[in-house]
């Protein structure tokens, strides 16, 4: 644990040094508050679409984000092509939001088997089912039900334990408690707040913050950065807030005060 906790000090410090650019390619939804969690701790943020700007960004940063939440007709193009790019130039971290809803979604995850991201950041329900899509595990788990997770983080163990080791990188569970595993190792992560539950995009924001970890870490190290980042600032938030709507501003000065001894404070266990 403490080779990890001077990992995750580093890590901070290396982010807040160099503000690493993590360009995304995300959902409608959520996109200003990945770009301002990626800001606040201490990464920058660059937004893009059209088919060829995933390509580019690929060569000129260390970790894209693809999140597949609001796919629209030019995604067919896009996702790939970052998804390609980023895997042979640099590395991305993957949201696969509402995992097996619709045809391009379906296709679009299905054939990331092939140039497979460094992180997987996802509910339970998503974890458990890319896993399946990819042929990894067999379970009758990992119902879709929109973009909320229907199954608890620890039934997602096996899943995430078997993903991670077949993309050689990290898997980042989130719920209640968080676990992150790189197929050898498994922890848990915990604190945050439930009022993450009753805002839309933390899930999206954490991995467009997992992406600006991994810019200048390992995926596992990256991971746990960005989870007990959330875990720290969701903790903070939640004392402050009156609502939902002055959490998600009081996570968000959270976030942009964390330190790497915040990062290496937050409760782990491992597992
Ligand atoms: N009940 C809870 N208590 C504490 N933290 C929580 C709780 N639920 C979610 N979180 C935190 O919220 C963040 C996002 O996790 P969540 O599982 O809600 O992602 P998600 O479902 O993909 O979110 P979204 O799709 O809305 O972006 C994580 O940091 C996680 O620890
Ligand atoms: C609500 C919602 N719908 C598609 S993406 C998204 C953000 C949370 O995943
Ligand atoms: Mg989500």
């Amino acid at each position: 644990m403490n080779d990890l906790k001077n990992a995750l000090i580093k890590a901070q410090e290396d982010v807040r040094a160099n503000c690493p650019m993590a360009p995304s390619i995300t959902n409608f939804v959520t996109i200003d508050f990945v770009a301002n969690a990626q800001i606040a701790v201490g990464g920058s943020a660059a937004m893009v679409y059209m088919p060829d700007e995933g390509g580019a960004m690929a060569e000129i940063s260390k970790c894209l984000y693809i999140n597949v939440g609001t796919l629209i007709p030019v995604h067919a193009e896009t996702v790939p092509n970052a998804a390609k790019a980023a895997h042979e130039k640099c590395a991305y971290v993957l949201d696969p939001v509402a995992a097996g809803m619709g045809e391009l979604r379906t296709k679009l995850l299905t054939d990331m088997k092939d140039y497979p991201p460094a992180i997987v950041r996802a509910n339970a329900s998503e974890v458990i089912t890319l896993a399946k899509m990819w042929g990894l595990i067999d379970t009758d788990e990992g119902k879709v039900r929109g973009v909320d997770s229907t199954e608890s983080v620890e039934s997602a163990r096996e899943a995430a334990e078997t993903l991670a080791r077949f993309i050689k990188g990290a898997v980042c569970v989130s719920g209640k408690d968080d676990l992150i595993t790189d197929g050898e190792r498994t922890i848990l992560s915990f604190g945050g707040s439930e009022y993450f539950a009753r805002i839309t995009g933390s899930g999206c924001s954490l991995g467009g913050v997992c992406a600006v970890y991994h810019s200048v870490t390992d995926p596992f190290t990256a991971a746990v950065a960005a989870t007990n980042a959330y875990n720290v600032a969701g903790a903070m938030a939640e004392k402050k807030a009156e609502g939902t709507a002055s959490f998600k501003v009081a996570f968000l000065d959270a976030l942009s005060n964390m330190t790497g001894d915040d990062l290496a404070a937050c409760p782990m266990k491992e597992i």
